[in-house]
């Protein structure tokens, strides 16, 4: 491996480890062997040097990835889905290390970290199936003499731009069936969180994935090389993972030639409790929905709404739970709740409760940042939020549960839909006819049903709305990465 197998622990004396970005089949240095630095963000100190790509570097790597394109679509499906299985199950096999990588640069506790791991493995596992099962069809011809077949081919060299919150899997939940179909990758992570996406380079190498078939571009400047990302005409497709604004950026620069894209964006996520919900499994799905990551997930309730007849007792509830919410290193035993991953996440959610609080907000639990100090910061709970407050109209992207109450099924319902955003939302009730208007009611790609955590790699996620476009994981998800030919056969 390029970076050490094994992370020291405790991480308290890193011997600073090295990323180097990896194209064409081969490591490299960034230009002028420019490299940037990797903190940790529990401890602030310095883990990694990593190679600082230029865009003639991503260029470079999206040639190679157009020379082996068209003989990596040309190896059968089950070998080209033989090499994704084993990059799945190296990744399962290293779980521990890979687990204490994304630990050491994001911060996410380790036991979470390596849940990461295997959810981005059940990606590759997926896709390694469903690569074997792309059909097409015949289609009855109109004419006399003809016949109609229907072809689903690979869109070609696809470019992949992720965040830091999810370093690993965001990337599998792209290149898997990006692979799978016979597409091939140039793949950016965020500066914030290049080791993880290094650690897949190495395993991929050592799965057997061809040269040029799989692509690392590490760099410290993420409008340079998203531009040619964008501009180069040999990308055939942009795939993104990331805030709603700079999709929107991307979304533009893409439009001059038409590139294909998926948009996996920004959410504000509503989390409803009607008072005839079980509700000690909505505390629960709230609990796992809300904390998950320090509530750093797109997919995390942001808004939480409870009907007026059990409010009292939910968040009561929610108090209780929240005291095993313990803060800190996430290499520590016990530890759930890591740091936010750099001091603008923690101004967002101080923001965010403060303006709260001064709107007339009550602060329940925490509502303050930790003694711990540097990006760690305390699960909160707020009651009496409004629609006035900006935690009804921004995603906060941390540990707050803003609670807020409402009369009937109607208000909910509004209150939940009355955002641009459209991805994850949830809703606990044990009314059939209830759950079923509701769910239908709601403007969201995903709906969780008395459960707060629906990921899946069988499942399609995305969002509508400014939310994104496009859908990752189940057999929704590979449709993304291929084109649909027909052929009209005449003179039969
Ligand atoms: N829908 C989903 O599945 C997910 C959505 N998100 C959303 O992303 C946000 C938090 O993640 P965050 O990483 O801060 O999001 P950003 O959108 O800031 O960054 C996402 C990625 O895009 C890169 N990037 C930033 N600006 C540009 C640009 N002009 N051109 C090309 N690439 C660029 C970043 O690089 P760098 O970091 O190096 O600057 C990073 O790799 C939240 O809004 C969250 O909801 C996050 C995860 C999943
Ligand atoms: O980055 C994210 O927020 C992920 O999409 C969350 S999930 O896929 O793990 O739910």
């Amino acid at each position: 491996m390029n970076i050490p197998v094994n992370i020291p622990m405790n991480l308290k004396d890193p011997s600073v480890l090295t990323g180097r970005a990896y194209y064409d089949g081969q490591w490299r240095d960034g230009d002028g062997g420019r490299n940037f630095e990797v903190t940790n963000p529990a401890s602030g100190k310095v883990i990694a040097e990593v190679a600082d790509c230029s865009a003639e570097q991503a260029a470079a790597a999206i040639d190679a990835a157009y020379a082996a394109q068209k003989s990596w679509a040309g190896l059968l499906a089950s070998e080209r889905c033989a090499m994704v299985a084993e990059l799945g199950r190296l990744m399962v096999e290293h779980a521990d290390d890979l687990g204490a990588i994304l630990c050491a640069e994001m911060g996410k506790p380790f036991a979470e970290a390596r849940g990461e791991i295997i959810y981005g493995a059940s990606f590759l596992e997926w896709y390694a199936e469903e690569g074997k099962r792309i059909y097409g069809d015949t289609i009855p011809a109109a004419a006399k003499g003809k016949r109609i077949i229907v072809l689903k081919q690979p869109v070609g060299v696809v470019a992949s731009i992720t965040p830091w919150n999810f370093p690993n899997a965001m990337i599998t939940r792209k290149i898997a069936p990006a692979l799978a179909a016979g597409c091939t990758v140039v793949a950016r992570p965020a500066k914030l969180t290049p080791l993880s996406a290094t650690a897949i380079a190495v395993l991929a190498e050592r799965a057997g994935f061809p040269a040029g078939v799989f692509n690392l571009i590490t760099s410290s400047s993420a409008s340079s090389i998203g531009k040619e990302f964008c501009s180069n005409p040999k990308v055939r497709k942009l795939t993104f993972t990331g805030s709603t604004e700079v999709g929107r950026v991307l979304m533009r620069q893409c439009s001059d030639d038409i590139k294909k894209l998926s948009l996996e964006l920004g959410g504000n996520a509503p989390f409803i409790v009607f008072d005839d919900a079980d509700l000690d499994a909505a505390v629960e799905g709230a609990m796992g929905s809300k904390f998950r990551n320090a509530g750093q997930t797109c997919v995390c309730a942001n808004r939480i709404y409870v009907q007026k007849g059990v409010y009292e007792a939910f968040a009561e509830k929610m108090v209780m739970r929240m005291q095993s919410l313990h803060v800190g290193d996430g290499f520590q035993e016990g530890i759930n709740i890591g740091p936010l991953v750099d001091m603008d996440a923690v101004e967002k959610v101080e923001e965010h409760v403060n303006d709260a609080v001064e709107k007339g907000a009550e602060v329940m639990f925490g509502g303050f940042r930790h003694t711990l100090g540097g990006s760690f910061y305390t699960p909160t709970l707020l009651t009496g939020v409004t629609q006035a407050m900006k935690v009804a109209k921004e995603e906060t992207f941390g540990p707050v549960a803003p609670l807020f109450s409402f009369d009937t099924e109607e208000e909910a319902v509004q209150m939940a839909n009355d955002t641009e955003f459209g991805l994850a939302s949830y809703f606990y009730s044990r009314d059939i006819g209830r759950c079923l208007r509701v769910a239908e009611a709601l403007e969201y790609g995903i709906v969780g049903v008395n459960d707060g955590l629906p990921s899946t790699a069988v499942a399609p996620f995305g969002g509508v709305k400014q939310s994104g476009l496009g859908r990752e994981g189940s057999k929704y998800g590979i449709e993304d990465f291929l084109e649909v030919k027909y052929l009209s056969l005449g003179g039969i």
